[in-house]
């Protein structure tokens, strides 16, 4: 526990909203005995759907933790349905949060550099002590007004994990889609602390670029394309910005083997870190002029409800929301393997029933949403509160920005039942909420009122809801309320598409709160055949087909069982018009060039499968003849002359009938083949007349 930091909620007074993840909001509060602003994290336990003593536990395992680059928790307990940790508040937010605001196109090189390597001596420090963060990624790097960088959300999630048994057992992994190493998508691999350096390598493109490789892009999608698709990298070309020295350590973290990923620390004796510059000349000036932190997250989330409210289609506004969590860099999507599987096994089947089952599925999210965050963003007092709490800002005092409390809190901190000091729970001793308060007493409303379970499998509606914004919660909200709706819904399984948002199986956990170290999902044998067949494979139920495979499937190429050469599977090629056909359109020489073509081509093939078949028939004919025509073998002596005849006449009666048959085989393929040749030269012949043609035409 830290030393001067008490385990009584009534000694924080929380502030602003500074941020939200997957499971928990992030105060700036005042740790009231010292005067001292401080971050509250809160977890709903409920959420996270895991052990209480489990949680405490590991929490004071993150109290432990020291490092000048890893946010350290001072105290954590808990309040009712929520766990408190209370941790140093770093006022310039985080990476993600800053490049929203201030930077959408990413960072320049220099501050990359040094907030880079200021993360990776952490990373060091927790590999070192056998930790692994398993979420880095720019919103979870934090940042002060002194260019001091810190490693965030480490604690609780990352220990959790290391005992994970629990979850070890429900087969989930867990992490952000884009930033997960490819070991990590495929339980049964195992993976280790290089999966750190994987999202390292992501993350330093998401500060180069503003975002994620592939965040564009669902989960599903994300997964597929993290194991298919040749690691991201910055490129020579588009990037030119950018050193060759960071382009290379890019490419050194972004390796698909882990075993070939250097270690963190030697990752920190590359030249790119080498010569990084203090975060206190590089880091600190990318505040310069910026309002404060709590300011700043009022209004992206205003920017975030506007752009939502534009959208107008249904689907658009599901893309918009699973986009914005990609975007905002929520953690935690937890993906349950056998869920997954299911899910994947149904691609293609149903499919138009599934269509329509998606249809009414995103109609009522849609009324959902309609009705509840964007057209009504202040529908209850609770919302009310906090558009107050929103509209009434701070002022920005220097003794707050050093970590002390201004005037103003210290005044109201004096009254209780305006700092909401009374005990957790008393809402009703409470008085109306003010601006300041508002939050606390949200958090009380938010322990009493126990949340809806969010185990299970996600609908959109439910991945809406799990943003502790306002907008969500109000679906969230929305959700309690149609519940047996939603239970509904949630019976309809639904496809895996590919082109938009997937179903979450389980949005439970908080920050990584269930995942398994190694996941005994047990993709790797099947997806080791993948190569071979373009199918990713996991476990006979997980079969998803992807792109490659619809193109291979899609083409009419297919393996000759006969010749052994590949051919073309005159069925699936392109219906060709007949010459009278051809004759009598008036079609462009452009069109029809593509069908004279195909049919050429088709002639040639079959020209040669037909030589082909001939050469095989011969061959085999002398090699197995005798004893396929099972002819009698020629007698050895002399003994029995009369039968002997016999036998040698019967012998030559059926190798007479065996080359007539062989002859009329060859006539016939050989007709087939002048024909052939025949309708090649009236094609070709059509070719010149519509090529003349047209060339006429256009003198
Ligand atoms: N100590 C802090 N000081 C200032 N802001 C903080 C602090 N800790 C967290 N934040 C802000 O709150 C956000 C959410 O915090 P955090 O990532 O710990 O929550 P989470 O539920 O674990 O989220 P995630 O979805 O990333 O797992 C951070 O991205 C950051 O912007």
């Amino acid at each position: 526990m830290g030393k001067n930091y008490s385990l009584n909620s009534n000694d924080y007074k929380l502030l602003e909203e500074v941020g939200f993840g997957a499971s928990a909001t992030v105060y700036r509060a005042i740790h009231l005995p010292s005067n001292e602003v401080v971050a509250v994290k809160c977890l709903d336990l409920e959420r996270c759907n895991c052990n209480l003593d489990d949680i405490r536990r590991e929490a004071q395992t993150m109290i432990l933790i020291d490092h000048p680059n890893i946010i350290k928790a001072y105290c954590s307990f808990v309040v009712d349905c929520n766990l408190w940790v209370v941790m140093p508040f770093m006022d310039e937010g985080s990476c993600l949060h800053l490049m929203k605001i201030a930077y959408p196109e990413g960072f320049e090189e220099s501050a990359i550099g040094s907030i880079l390597k200021e993360t990776l001596k952490a990373l060091e420090y927790l590999h070192h002590h056998g930790h692994i963060h398993r979420d880095v990624k720019a919103g979870n790097i934090l940042m002060d007004h002194n260019g001091e960088v810190k490693l965030a959300d480490f604690g609780v999630s990352a220990y959790m994990f290391d005992r994970g048994d629990r979850q070890r057992s429900r087969n989930t992994f867990v992490g952000t889609p884009c930033w997960m190493a490819p070991e990590v998508l495929q339980p049964g691999t195992g993976y280790d602390f290089k999966a750190d350096i994987w999202s390292f390598g992501i993350t330093a493109l998401e500060l180069a670029h503003g975002h994620a490789p592939f965040s564009k892009y669902p989960p599903m999608k994300v997964l597929l394309m993290t194991l298919q698709n040749a690691p991201p990298g910055l490129d020579y070309d588009r990037d030119k910005r950018f050193s060759k020295s960071f382009k290379e350590m890019v490419a050194m973290c972004l390796v698909k083997d882990q075993t070939k990923r250097p270690t963190a620390e030697k990752l920190l004796k590359h030249s790119f870190f080498k010569n990084a510059k203090p975060p206190e000349l590089s880091v600190k000036k990318l505040f310069a002029d910026l309002p404060p932190l709590w300011k700043r997250v009022k209004d992206l989330q205003l920017k975030d409800a506007a752009q939502l409210a534009l959208k107008k289609m249904p689907s658009a506004e599901q893309e918009a929301i699973s986009q914005s969590e990609y975007q905002r860099g929520v953690s935690a999507w937890n993906f349950d393997v056998e869920d997954l599987k299911f899910q994947a096994s149904l691609l293609q089947e149903e499919e138009e029933e599934i269509k329509e089952e998606e249809d009414s599925a995103k109609l009522h999210v849609n009324q959902k949403v309609t009705s509840s965050s964007v057209v009504k963003p202040a529908a209850t007092d609770n919302n009310a509160s906090r558009e107050n709490l929103n509209d009434n800002e701070v002022p920005v005092v220097e003794s707050e920005i050093k970590g002390k409390v201004s005037e103003s809190d210290l005044v109201e901190s004096d009254n209780p039942s305006r700092t909401g000091l009374q005990k957790s729970g008393s809402k009703a001793e409470l008085p109306p909420p003010t601006d300041r308060d508002a939050a606390q007493s949200r958090i009380r409303t938010q322990m009493g009122k126990g949340r809806q379970s969010q185990s299970g499998p996600l609908m959109p509606g439910t991945v809406l809801s799990h943003s502790l914004s306002d907008r969500t919660r109000n679906l969230e909200r929305y959700e309690i309320e149609n519940q047996q709706l939603s239970e509904k819904a949630q019976q309809v399984r639904r496809s895996p598409s590919l082109s938009g948002p997937l179903n979450l199986p389980n949005r439970a956990s908080g920050n990584s709160l269930s995942a398994p170290i190694k996941s005994s999902g047990g993709f790797k044998d099947s997806l080791d055949d993948k190569s071979k067949t373009n199918l990713v494979q996991i476990k006979g139920r997980f079969s998803v087909t992807s792109e490659n495979v619809d193109l291979v499937k899609g083409s009419s190429l297919r393996k000759s069982a006969s010749v052994g050469s590949w051919i073309i599977d005159s069925r699936q090629m392109p219906v060709s018009q007949s010459p009278k056909e051809i004759n009598n359109s008036n079609l462009p020489a452009s069109i029809l060039m593509p069908h004279l073509q195909n049919l050429f081509q088709q002639t040639l093939i079959q020209q040669d499968l037909i030589t082909n078949l001939l050469s095989s028939l011969q061959l085999v004919e002398l090699e197995n003849g005798p004893q396929n025509g099972k002819m009698p073998p020629l007698p050895r002596g002399s003994e029995n002359n009369g039968s002997a005849e016999l036998v040698a006449s019967e012998r030559e009666r059926m190798l007479l009938v065996k080359i007539s048959e062989l002859q009329a085989r060859m006539n016939s393929l050989t007709d087939e083949l002048t024909a052939e040749r025949a309708k090649y030269m009236r094609l070709q012949q059509q070719l010149n007349a519509v090529s003349g043609r047209e060339e006429n035409g256009n003198s």
